[in-house]
């Protein structure tokens, strides 16, 4: 089917031919046939690469062209900055906008857009405030549909689809994902045609890797050089003119990996890489990170066009790292397999080394069919690579025909709802319930019978075992003050109403209403302490816990001394550093946490600590809302309560900057006011645009 002939404006048309489209692919053409231009619910299973996010957002700018909005749902934060990227292709067609942050708010300013880009949990948090735009809604896509099987992200997915399907807005849905395994359920449950299609634009080749040969699944073997799996195969593909993206299950092997192949590439008789533009992305690199030693780790690899790829990277850097890659400058890239959704690098070959990865509470477990296909699928770059080959490694000759049947021909697992296990129906029923969605037992039952859970209750009994649950959920909130009920009518307190609206865990929430109201001293690392004690929150595991910072909580507060609470004091005692101003690269080095996992922390206790201190607010606690809002503001940046005027206010001006500024004598906006540029642009590390830049916001501010 030709582009012309598609039933859309001809601005979008000419935008689809600019970007190179011009014949659709097959599943594409099936998916037009099935409506998705004609308003239709549709649930694309699709393989990876072969159009589906293409479809949507074409979609998404046709509903904006039409004056209604559209709202595009995506997994990750990084996933949703890629797709606002995506849609710049539109340019003036649509207004598009991004909202991944701040739950305590129902952005009305979303309104001045015609498609948000938004994550999962910012949806619910949107459909929770009932912001007056969503009449105008006219389409929902949600990338990655999969998730609905997540244990805490799918009952978020499930409760936005309630949601919508109780305000009767009368909107396009498009799911998308390349893998379900129970696509016609899920498909009946949203009420969608499906499409699903194993068409694939560049073909793949699976195989299994086992004593220097790949066994493939037509039967057919390839011999490689010997040596260690992941090298001897990620070398093979360099040298064939190709990239290799090799998964593994640990960050500390994905740097042991990509350094033993940079230097079997450096070895190579052949000239692999070009030295001069990797040795240019390796400066980007250095610059780019806050940690010299692994920023210099991954600039030395890259040098040698070969990278690691894992959550300890911040977000600039891991980006760097896949554009390097797209560029074709970075040969072979190494990730956690538990990153595999978050990046979209296509390879002619991926190597899965682990097919086993190790979890704190499970042990040893195998990964799912799903994460094997989502690797597997990103073999062969469209229009560049010839074929895909997907290589998974065999430890032994037995496990060859295992590997072959549990994953290359093994179907990829169903999808279940979590939505019913307590603490999620819980969070859901206060949300339901305070985002006014349902106001009797009756009405949250009617709720709750529009999930996935629900559908998939194979009991003739299952409104009675619904309403069992949701009756146990509401005594539950009721005891921790958040709903009251009267008969069969259910209200939500001002306090409830406010966790909802925060997109807090109520039990989260009760846990720190109740130390809050304990507490016996104001103390900073009892504040830290009730935030961290989120189950959301990470905790670092490494080391000793600190004996002064332990004492300093248990004067503060009634806890137990157990080992939550000293894995609590070890994450306590590395932000207290961090707002003590310490050297980040210390920090890393002592508490064994890396920048992304830094960044990780500081986004989440924005979320949880302004949280906590909203709800101190609420229960009267003035003095505790005050010094949680103050500690939440020092992790944030990351410095001592002195330099909380100048970080907050001033672009350009970050921990260190504001450390030197403040030791210099300008200490205060207004003082910065008065400065010369020449002051301080003479200051270590100020140029001469930052000062100006620095002074002028100072002089706006403080209408000097
Ligand atoms: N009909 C087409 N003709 C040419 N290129 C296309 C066509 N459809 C999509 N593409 C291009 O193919 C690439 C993959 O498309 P897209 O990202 O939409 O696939 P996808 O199925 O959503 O993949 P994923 O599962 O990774 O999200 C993109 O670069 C897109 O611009």
């Amino acid at each position: 089917m030709d582009v012309s002939e598609l039933p859309l404006d001809a601005r979008l048309i000419a935008v689809l031919k600019e970007r190179g489209v011009r014949e659709l692919f097959p599943p594409q053409v099936e998916a037009v046939k099935a409506g998705i231009f004609d308003g239709v619910n549709l649930l694309l299973c699709t393989a990876t690469a072969s159009g589906k996010s293409l479809l949507a957002e074409v979609a998404s700018v046709k509903t904006a062209l039409e004056g209604k909005m559209a709202l595009y749902a995506v997994p990750l934060k990084a996933l949703a900055q890629e797709k606002l990227l995506h849609f710049s292709y539109y340019g003036k067609l649509a207004r598009v906008g991004i909202s991944t942050g701040d739950f305590d708010s129902e952005d009305k300013r979303l309104y001045e857009y015609d498609v948000v880009v938004v994550t999962y949990e910012k949806l619910d948090s949107l459909l929770r405030h009932r912001p007056s735009w969503l009449g105008s809604v006219g389409l929902v896509v949600v990338d990655e549909i999969h998730y609905l099987g997540d244990p805490k992200r799918g009952p978020v997915l499930e409760s936005i689809i309630a949601k919508v399907r109780h305000l009767g807005l009368r909107t396009q849905f498009i799911g998308l994902s390349a893998t379900v395994g129970n696509a016609e359920e899920v498909a009946s449950w949203l009420g969608a045609r499906l499409v699903s299609s194993s068409w694939r634009p560049v073909p793949l080749r699976e195989g299994v890797y086992y004593g220097g040969k790949i066994y493939f699944a037509d039967g057919s073997k390839k011999s490689l050089g010997s040596g260690e799996a992941e090298i001897a195969l990620a070398i093979d593909a360099v040298a064939g003119g190709g990239q290799a993206l090799v998964f593994t299950n640990s960050r500390s092997s994905t740097v042991r990996i990509a350094k033993a192949i940079a230097q079997a590439v450096a070895a190579h008789p052949a000239r692999l890489i070009n030295p001069a533009e990797a040795q240019s992305l390796a400066n980007e690199v250095i610059n780019a990170s806050t940690s010299k030693i692994i920023g210099r780790e991954l600039a030395d690899l890259i040098a040698r066009g070969v990278a690691f790829h894992n959550a300890g990277l911040e977000l600039e850097v891991r980006r760097l790292v896949e554009e390097g890659f797209r560029r074709g400058v970075i040969k072979v890239v190494v990730s956690t397999t538990t990153l595999a959704a978050g990046v979209n690098l296509p390879a002619r070959r991926v190597v899965i080394a682990d097919y086993e990865r190790f979890d704190p509470v499970l042990g040893r477990e195998e990964i799912p069919v799903l994460e094997y296909r989502q690797m597997a699928g990103r073999a062969g770059r469209p229009g560049m690579d010839p074929y895909g080959e997907a290589v998974i490694v065999a430890r032994s000759r037995g496990e060859v025909d295992y590997l072959m049947e549990r994953y290359l021909r093994g179907r990829v697992e169903d999808v279940k709802s979590h939505i019913l296990s307590a603490p999620n129906l819980r969070s859901h029923v206060l949300g339901a319930v305070g985002g006014g969605y349902a106001k009797s037992i009756d009405e949250l039952v009617d709720f709750f019978s529009n999930t996935l859970g629900y559908h998939q209750v194979k009991t003739s009994l299952k409104t009675a075992l619904l309403r069992s649950k949701v009756a146990s959920a509401v005594d539950e909130l009721i005891k921790w003050g958040f709903m009251e009920r009267d008969g069969e009518l259910v209200y939500a307190t001002e306090l409830g109403r406010q966790v909802a609206r925060l997109y807090l865990d109520p039990e989260t929430a009760a846990r720190y209403i109740g130390l809050l109201k304990s507490m016996r001293k104001e103390a900073v690392s009892a504040y830290l302490y009730i935030v961290l004690t989120a189950p959301d929150f990470p905790r670092v595991r490494r080391g000793k816990a600190s004996r002064e910072i332990a004492e300093e909580v248990l004067s503060a507060l009634d806890v137990e001394e157990d080992e939550e609470f000293e894995e609590i004091v070890k994450t306590v005692a590395m932000l207290r550093a961090w707002i003590e101003e310490e050297d980040e690269d210390k920090i890393y080095e002592r508490f064994e946490v890396a920048p992304g996992d830094l960044r990780v922390y500081l986004d989440l206790f924005d979320w949880l600590g302004n949280a906590a201190a909203k709800l101190a607010g609420m229960i009267g606690l003035e003095g505790h809302r005050r010094n949680l809002e103050k500690v939440t503001a020092r992790v944030i940046y990351g410095v001592r309560e002195e330099l909380l005027e100048l970080v907050t206010a001033l672009r350009g001006v970050g921990r260190v900057r504001a450390r030197i500024l403040y030791n210099f004598g300008f200490r205060t906006l207004r003082d910065i006011a008065r400065a010369s540029v020449r002051e301080i642009a003479s200051l270590p590390g100020f140029g001469e645009k930052l000062a100006e830049s620095i002074i002028e916001q100072a002089r706006q501010l403080v209408k000097f």
